[in-house]
């Protein structure tokens, strides 16, 4: 039997070319590297999984002139992760190591993963190596979290920002990767996947593995996606609109009660709300469409919801369900709470219409 081989190993990226979301940093490193310009310090900061050590790689191998069939042991990489390696002993036999110069090739590459964790001593050991590196050594430390780096460090660097990756960016990959596995997929799925990831290529390709695994016969659908991750299916969402926007209460109320039965929670369906009716209101105009985050095949049913909804029921309503995001974790009683909200937003219509109606009699007096 093949070997499995999870989608992030399999595809990790291994030209800059390949690299998803971050061309402002491929570009800047190939440039770069082509114009003698390296510096020896970078520091690469981000959320996980966008491609920080992918990149730092790709630059090792770029900068020693190895082709693609180089795997990561060969690359003159050493990579430490200073998460469990933080002591000023770990990073004593670092500099140890800095001393040789490679076997092969021109650089050695340090990578320092989780550099914030390292301790002071141990920050206060590297500094002098830092400052003075010989000229085959390449430091890139690692972090999700740069305003823990000391300034003394931070001014000995040359800083990348690494972006969280775009919903529709890590679904076009997805897409490229379940064309080239043969798996089938369904659009809206790979859009959930892709936004379930919060920016982080690597967790949509472990999602999307999950996923794959789980169905029988190869295909990502809706359904299994939607029952793996346990979300909402989004049709309660329309449906539950309807019902406010009808100002039918008691559907709206038995809707939410189904919700909850099914083992959804209070908090999670008041954010799933505030998010659909945000997709409302910016499609309802040409030049905020393009910030609406749904797949594309769902674009024509969100259009249709919007065009039943005025622009002043979708204002109070984000209002009304933003409020109750807001002060749900204080509520005493949750599900009250949300039942109080579904019913307030169940009248807004009626508000309006009333608010109109008095409006025409004092018209009318005048
Ligand atoms: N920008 C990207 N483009 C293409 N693939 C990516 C990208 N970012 C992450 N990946 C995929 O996710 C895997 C893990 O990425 P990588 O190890 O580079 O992330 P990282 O930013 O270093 O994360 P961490 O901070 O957790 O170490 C890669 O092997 C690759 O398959």
């Amino acid at each position: 039997m093949e070997k499995f081989v999870v989608s992030a190993r399999k595809y990790r990226p291994k030209g800059f070319d390949e690299v998803v979301g971050q061309s402002h940093i491929t570009t800047t490193l190939k440039n770069a590297i082509d114009n003698n310009q390296l510096a020896q310090a970078l520091l690469f900061c981000g959320p996980r999984g966008v491609g920080k050590t992918t990149c730092a790689r790709i630059l090792a191998r770029m900068i020693n002139d190895f082709d693609e069939s180089h795997d990561g042991n060969a690359l003159n990489i050493f990579e430490l992760d200073a998460a469990s390696n933080n002591s000023v002993d770990d990073i004593r036999n670092l500099i140890d190591q800095v001393r040789y110069p490679p076997q092969y090739g021109k650089y050695k590459v340090y990578i320092i993963d989780e550099v914030h964790m390292l301790s002071t001593q141990a920050f206060n050991a590297f500094l002098k190596t830092l400052e003075e590196p010989p000229p085959y050594a390449i430091f890139i430390l690692a972090t999700t979290e740069k305003h823990k780096i000391i300034p003394t460090i931070l001014s000995r660097c040359q800083i990348f920002d690494f972006n969280r990756i775009q919903v529709n960016d890590i679904a076009d990959h997805l897409k490229q990767i379940a064309d080239r596995e043969s798996i089938k997929y369904e659009d809206e799925a790979l859009h959930l996947i892709s936004q379930k990831a919060d920016g982080a290529l690597r967790d949509a390709l472990s999602i999307f593995d999950l996923i794959v695994t789980f169905s029988s016969d190869r295909n990502v659908t809706y359904q299994s996606t939607i029952s793996n991750l346990h979300i909402l299916d989004y049709e309660y969402y329309f449906k539950m609109v309807d019902h406010l926007l009808s100002e039918d209460m008691s559907a709206a109320l038995l809707t939410f009660d189904e919700i909850l039965k099914q083992g959804f929670d209070g908090h999670n369906f008041i954010v799933g709300l505030s998010e659909h009716l945000r997709n409302l209101m910016v499609s309802k105009d040409n030049t905020t469409i393009q910030l609406m985050e749904v797949p594309d095949a769902a674009k024509a049913k969100y259009a249709e919801q919007a065009n039943k909804s005025s622009l002043s029921f979708l204002l109070s309503a984000l209002n009304i369900a933003n409020k109750c995001d807001l002060s749900y974790k204080g509520a005493k009683n949750q599900r009250l709470h949300v039942e109080l909200a579904l019913m307030k937003l169940a009248h807004i219509n009626a508000a309006v219409s009333m608010s109109s109606s008095s409006a025409d009699e004092v018209k009318k007096k005048v």
